[in-house]
This record gives structure tokens, sequence and C-alpha cells, in this order.
């Protein structure tokens, strides 16, 4: 939440994890095969908090979430959700990239929202009344629900990717991780994700963003990670999104532009050469 104490981790200095934060990743070093993408990440992700994770492509973002998610291994370091060390479930949801996903499936909206329960389903359960009621809420919040018998192939990205929020949502999670949610998405759809995901965050569920929208990160959210491999930076936005340590992550440069309470950040147009 805005405002909330925040604990600041610059530069991968250790801070002691607060033993009730969600996220807690300690060392962490993973990667594919032999070759390594994440090297020495340390992090804790207070409860309640809305973090963005910015970095180039292939910085390791993705690969970050999988390792919270569970689905890669550390090499060595740990990864704690909510304080433990197994593979988290249904606690956390996952949000993908909307291109990543196969749209020619025959589906309805509502039958998507409520694949989100099946984590919550007990053995060969068929979804009851409950997980109908509760995926439908959820096509609520993020404002679809006069979508809910569509085929999912006929909405626009915006629509999918707001679909996609709301499978996550029937999970009941308290934590979310969000791979680029408003990419394509207009600037009014994009205001009301994370209009959401605020309200999301000040009723207690953590959220990890990844963007490449440095402006919207700016405005928008608590904590800040800046992610080339290693973690560059870690902190409040108004912190960590500085010249030098943008131009420390993109190891390009890129120019801060503050108008009034508001960031922009742009491309340098004088600058030829890699940083
Ligand atoms: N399944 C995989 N097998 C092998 N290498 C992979 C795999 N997935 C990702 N990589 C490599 O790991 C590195 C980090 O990729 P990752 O997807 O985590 O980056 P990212 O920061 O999410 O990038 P982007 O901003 O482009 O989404 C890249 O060099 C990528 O080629």
């Amino acid at each position: 939440m805005k405002g909330q104490p925040v604990q600041s981790t610059i530069a991968n200095g250790v801070a002691e994890p607060a033993t009730s934060a969600p996220i807690v990743v300690r060392n962490l070093t993973t990667g594919y095969r032999e070759n390594p993408v994440l090297q020495d990440v340390t992090l804790t992700v207070e409860r309640g908090s809305l973090v963005g994770v910015i970095g180039p492509n292939g910085g390791g973002k993705s690969t970050l979430f999988k390792a919270i998610l569970g689905l890669l291994r550390p090499w060595s370091g740990t990864v704690l959700i909510e304080g433990s060390p197994r593979r988290p479930g249904p606690r956390i949801a996952y949000v993908p990239q909307a291109e990543t996903v196969d749209w020619s499936f025959p589906v309805t909206v509502h039958d998507v929202v409520l694949m989100g329960r099946t984590p919550r389903l007990g053995f060969l359960r068929r979804p009851r009344a409950r997980d109908h009621e509760i995926a439908t809420e959820a096509l609520e919040a993020v404002g679809m629900q006069e979508y809910r018998d569509r085929q999912i192939g006929e909405l626009s990205g915006g629509q999918r990717q707001r679909v996609f929020l709301a499978r996550a949502l029937a999970q009941e999670p308290s934590i979310l991780l969000l791979d680029e949610p408003v990419s394509g998405v207009d600037a009014v759809t994009q205001h009301q994700i994370f209009e959401l995901l605020e309200r999301l965050c000040q009723r207690g569920i953590t959220a990890m963003v990844a963007s490449h929208d440095l402006s919207c990160v700016a405005q928008r959210f608590d904590q800040v990670l800046l992610l080339n491999q290693r973690v560059v930076a870690y902190g409040p936005p108004e912190e960590v999104l500085t010249q030098e340590l943008l131009n420390e992550t993109f190891r390009s440069h890129l120019l801060l532009l503050r108008v009034g309470e508001r960031t922009f950040v742009v491309e340098d147009p004088d600058h030829h050469g890699t940083a």
C-alpha cells in the first residue's frame, strides 16, 4: 500500500526478512541447463505491497516469477513463500503475458475463469455452485461479467488480459504475479487494472508486476525491483528510479523526466553508444 513503511534493499544489500513477509528470496541463483540467469538475488516483499519488476529483455523477470512459483529450482539460495520452501500451490496466482496463450481454444470466458478454481478443487471434484459464484465475482471485479458466455477467442487483447486477471482472482490467492498485464491495453483499461490491483493490495494481497512501462511503475507502485540478472536496486520508486540506476539496469542511456509529481522515462536521442 502507498505510504506504508517499506524495507529498502539497494544493490543487493541484505535486509533481514520479516518472518511474516509472503515472499522472501535469499541469495537465489538459478537458470536453465548450465546457464545461470538470476545471480545471488535477495529480496523481501512485504504483505500488501505492489511491486514493479523492471529490467531489459532477458533480464530474468519471468525467471524470477518461475522461481517464486516453484517451477524452477534454486541452484543455490532459498525462496520462501508464506514462510515455506515448498511449492506454494493455490496461494500464488500467475497471470501470463497474453501473447503466450493459444486463443483459438474453444472455451467461454466463464470457463476460463472457472479454471482458476482447479487448484482449490479436490481430486476429481467438479466445480460446485460456490465455485461458479466465485468465478462470477471475479469477472465482476474486472468488469467483464457481460462477456461471460463469449468465446475467449472473440475478445480483444485488453479484454483477454482482464479475463486472465479474473481467472487468477478466482484462485483466491494471497500473492499475484503478473507478467506485462497492461501491454496492448488502452489507457482507460490500464487505469482500471491498476486501480483493481491497488484495491487488492489494500485488502492484503501482495502483487508483483513485470512491466516495461516505467512511467506507470513510477506513479503506481510501492516498490520497484530493478533486475538485470542481479538485483540492481529494490526500494520505493523515488529512491530507485534514478538515471544512474536505470542506466546500470538497462546498460543504455535513458532520461528520467520529472514533470510535477510525475516521472517520465524516455530514451536519450543524443546517445548512440552503449554505457
Ligand atoms: N525455458 C528456457 N530455457 C532456456 N533458456 C530460457 C528459458 N526461458 C528463458 N530463458 C532465457 O533466460 C533469460 C531470461 O529470460 P526471462 O524470460 O526470464 O527474461 P525477461 O526479463 O522476462 O524478459 P522479457 O522482458 O523479454 O519478457 C533469457 O536469456 C532467455 O533466453
